[in-house]
């Protein structure tokens, strides 16, 4: 079976530069300290509206690679530019989505929720009406009044995601959203990863180590090699869209497709 269905390159070349990209990252290198070379030149644009997903063996770079796009981390030699001007720190068109959620233990789901809309100073009517609509779209509406400690990994996760969807940012950047959760409610959220990018019509931008959930949910794969960190592949999944997932792990492309990355890696985890 070939891979005629699975668009890879070698490379960024013309024809992986998005017609209406929302990021552009220009030359971006990292180092910390005076010798760990964590990115070296990195050159890619992101497409508005797509979800693309950074792949690739431990320490190759993507959590560094998304804080500085997120604004929390400065490149040692580059830029990144988002919607064409300059990022020079976090700024309100991006949502951080914790790995560890980073919700205040002390406050409700709805508090949580309207954090961002809190600091922004948007009066307490307004950001618990906006609150409770992305808590409900995220699934957890009737939940506004639990605290983090009783609700699940999952749920914890999805108060994140309302916060992040709820201050309007036109990109959301997740850390492994799906690292503490089990394999159902993984699914769930993937799906509504889906919806909620056809519906609210944002741009995610994720890290994640599993090769089977980079190649279900994505747009693009960004594959990077370690250190130091360099893009080594582009691989945009042609995944029938709205598959079931019964029928996906049956699907000759996505099989194909998971193993020809796991053929990429695997030299480094060997
Ligand atoms: N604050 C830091 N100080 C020094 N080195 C760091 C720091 N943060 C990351 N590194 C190093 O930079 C490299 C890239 O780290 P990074 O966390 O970005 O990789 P990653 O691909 O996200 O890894 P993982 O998949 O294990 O989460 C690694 O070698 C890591 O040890």
């Amino acid at each position: 079976m070939s891979l005629a269905l699975a668009k890879t390159y070698e490379e960024p070349t013309p024809v992986t530069k998005p017609s209406n990209p929302i990021i552009e990252v220009r030359g971006v290198s990292k180092v910390y300290g005076n010798d760990v070379v964590a990115l070296d030149n990195i050159n890619i644009a992101f497409e508005t509206g797509h979800l693309t997903s950074l792949l690739g063996p431990s320490g190759c770079g993507k959590t560094t690679l998304l804080k500085i796009v997120a604004g929390l981390l400065q490149p040692t030699a580059g830029e990144v530019l988002v919607k064409g001007k300059p990022v020079t720190g976090p700024g309100p068109e991006r949502a951080f989505v914790f790995q560890d959620f980073a919700l205040m233990p002390w406050a409700s789901v709805m508090d949580n929720a309207a954090f961002g809309l809190k600091m922004q100073g948007v009066p307490r009517s307004e950001r618990e009406d906006k609150a409770r609509h992305y808590i409900a779209e995220v699934g957890l509406a009737g939940f506004e009044k639990k605290y983090p400690h009783e609700l699940s990994g999952g749920m914890r996760q999805r108060v994140g995601l309302a916060r992040a969807l709820a201050v309007n940012a036109d990109v959301l950047l997740m850390d492994e959203p799906f690292s503490a959760v089990d394999e159902q409610t993984r699914r769930k959220f993937q799906e509504d990863l889906f919806r909620l990018r056809e519906v609210e019509k944002k741009t995610f931008l994720f890290v994640t180590h599993s090769i089977e959930e980079a190649v279900y949910v994505s747009d693009r794969i960004i594959m990077l090699s370690p250190r130091p960190g360099r893009i080594s592949e582009i691989i945009d999944p042609a995944i029938p869209k709205g598959i079931n997932p019964d029928d996906l792990r049956r699907n000759d492309v996505y099989l194909d497709t998971v193993e020809q990355i796991w053929q990429g890696i695997r030299k480094y985890v060997e």
